[in-house]
C-alpha cells in the first residue's frame, strides 16, 4: 500500500507516526507532502527507525503531484483554508480508486469529493493532539459511497492515535467542539492549576507535575472506572471539606456554563468554516 500524507505539520507528524505503525502498511511506502520541504523532512525522520524495521519507505516532497501520484490512499492534513488549493495542485494526480481521508476541521466529505476524480472515495476523520503520543481520540465519518471495508481500513490506519470511533458526518462539528478542541481546554487548566500551586509556594516543576498528572490521572479514571463524574466527583468532596469549598468558587465563576459555551463555540466555528467554502470553478 501507498500513501500520501499531505501536509506535515503537528497533526500531520502525529497521524504519520500511526500510518507507519498499521499492518496495512508493512512493506509499502508513504510520501509526505509539504510546502515546507524541511517539515515534510523532518517529519520523514521523526518515524525512520519504525519505518526502517517495517520495511516501509518513508519519502519526502514538496511536489503535490510527485507525492500523489500511485498512492492508495490520501490523507489531508492541512489547515482548511489552504485545501481548495492543495486539491487543485494535485490535477489528475489522484487515482480513480484512491480514498481520501481529510483529518481538515469543518471540511464536509461532499465539498472535497467535488474537487477530486469521480469515484474516488471521503472519509473525514478528526483527531486529537494527544495522538502524538497515541492516546488521542479520532472520529471517523464515511462520505457518500464509502463502504465498512474502507472504513475498516481507515480505522486501522488510525488506530495508532488512540482510540477510533465511528460518528455520522453531521456530528464531526460537535466531535470538533469537543475532542477535537478540547485538549486545549485542558492544556489551559494545567496552565492554571500549576500557577495556582506555584502562587501558594509549590515549586514550579513539581506544580507543573502534581497538576498535570492529577488531570491525566482523572481522565483515567474517569474512562475506566464507568463511573458518572458526577459520582467521582462527590467521592473527592467531604463534607464540610476542601473540595467543597473549591467546587464552590466554581460554581460562582459560571466555570460550568463556561465549558459548555466554549464546546458551542468551536462546533460553530466548525460550521464557519464549512460554510465559509466556496464552490469549485
Ligand atoms: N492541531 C490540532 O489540534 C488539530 C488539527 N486538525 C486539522 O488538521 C489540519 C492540520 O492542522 P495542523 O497540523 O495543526 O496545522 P499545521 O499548520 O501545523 O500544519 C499544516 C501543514 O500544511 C502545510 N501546507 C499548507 N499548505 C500546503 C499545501 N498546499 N501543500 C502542502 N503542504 C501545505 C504547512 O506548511 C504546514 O506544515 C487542519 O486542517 C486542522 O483543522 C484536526 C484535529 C486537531
Ligand atoms: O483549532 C482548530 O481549528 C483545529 C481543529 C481542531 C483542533 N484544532
Amino acid at each position: 500500500m501507498r500513501v500520501a500524507l499531505l501536509g506535515s505539520g503537528v497533526m500531520g507528524t502525529a497521524v504519520l507516526a500511526s500510518l507507519v505503525a498499521a499492518d496495512d502498511l508493512r512493506d509499502g511506502a508513504v510520501a509526505v507532502l509539504d510546502l515546507r520541504l524541511e517539515s515534510a523532512r523532518s517529519a520523514a525522520a521523526s518515524v525512520a527507525e519504525t519505518a526502517g524495521e517495517r520495511g516501509i519507505e518513508v519519502e519526502a516532497h514538496d511536489d503535490p503531484v510527485a507525492a500523489a501520484t500511485g498512492a492508495d490512499v490520501l490523507v489531508v492534513a492541512v489547515k482548511p483554508q489552504h485545501a481548495a488549493d492543495l486539491l487543485a495542485r494535485l490535477g489528475d494526480s489522484v487515482n480513480h480508486d484512491a480514498l481520501v481521508v481529510s483529518i481538515a476541521a469543518g471540511l464536509p466529505t461532499q465539498w472535497l469529493a467535488a474537487r477530486l476524480p469521480e469515484g474516488v472515495g471521503v472519509v473525514r476523520v478528526m483527531p486529537n493532539t494527544p495522538a502524538t503520543i497515541g492516546q488521542g481520540v479520532s472520529a471517523i465519518s464515511p462520505g457518500a459511497g464509502v463502504g465498512q471495508d474502507r472504513l475498516d481500513l481507515v480505522s486501522r490506519l488510525f488506530a495508532g492515535t488512540g482510540l477510533v470511533v465511528q460518528v455520522p458526518e453531521d456530528l464531526q462539528s460537535a466531535v470538533t467542539g469537543l475532542s477535537g478542541s478540547g485538549p486545549a481546554y485542558v492544556f489551559a487548566m494545567i496552565d492554571a492549576l500549576a500557577e495556582a500551586g506555584t502562587a501558594l509556594g509549590l515549586p514550579r516543576a513539581l506544580a507543573l507535575q502534581l497538576a498535570s498528572h492529577t488531570v491525566s490521572g482523572s481522565g483515567a479514571y474517569a474512562a475506566r472506572s464507568g463511573q458518572h463524574p458526577a459520582l467521582l466527583r462527590e467521592a473527592v468532596s467531604s463534607p464540610g471539606g476542601t473540595t467543597l469549598a473549591a467546587l464552590g468558587v466554581l460554581d460562582d465563576r459560571a466555570v460550568r456554563a463556561a465549558y459548555v459555551a466554549a464546546v458551542r463555540a468551536a462546533s460553530d466555528r466548525a460550521d464557519e468554516l464549512a460554510a465559509g467554502l466556496e464552490s469549485p470553478s
